[in-house]
């Protein structure tokens, strides 16, 4: 499936000095997001930043949202993951669109103007109208969770 996303290009090195996103493959699920920052930013271990992607996206149908997710190579290998874990673009939103990066690995990492941070992938949403009752018409577990089954 693929859908019509209304983008703006807030910082003119998009599309110029560097790519604007899109998806690697055929069949990638994410488009990489870059980190637009006017100069390199040292990430002591630990450390946070809210780092500007250049770009703001319209989503508009309430049926979407994006996701914003870590690169697994970098998460894995570096430990440059999201100050949130997950960041979550609603339909409505029309701002610019922010990367939370978090080092939380044991070195200092350095992130350059135009690197490749984190990646945004596009999701149907399902909203729910929440109706309050006394009884759940099917009763299908019980009261078990939280590793109610066990591992095996
Ligand atoms: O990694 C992120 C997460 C969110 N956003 C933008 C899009 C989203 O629609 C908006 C608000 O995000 P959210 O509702 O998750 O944050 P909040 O802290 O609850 O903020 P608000 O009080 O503005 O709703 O911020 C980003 O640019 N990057």
């Amino acid at each position: 499936m693929t859908v019509e996303i209304q983008f703006k290009r807030l910082d003119a090195r998009l599309g110029s000095e560097f790519p604007l996103p899109d998806y690697a493959t055929a069949h990638s699920a994410g488009m990489d997001l870059r980190a637009m920052i006017e100069a390199p930013l040292e990430l002591a271990p630990g450390d946070a930043e809210l780092v500007p992607t250049g770009l703001a996206i319209h989503i508009g149908d309430p049926g979407l949202c994006a996701t914003i997710l870590p690169r697994s190579g970098l998460g894995h290998k570096h430990g440059l993951v999201l100050g949130n874990l997950v960041g979550l673009i609603d339909a409505d939103y029309q701002g610019p669109l922010m990367v939370s990066l978090w080092n939380r690995g044991k070195k200092p990492l350095t992130i350059s103007p135009g690197d490749r941070v984190a990646q945004l992938v596009f999701l149907p949403v399902a909203r729910a109208a929440l109706r309050q009752v006394d009884e759940f018409e099917l009763s299908a577990r019980g009261e078990g969770g939280f590793g109610h089954t066990g591992t095996r």
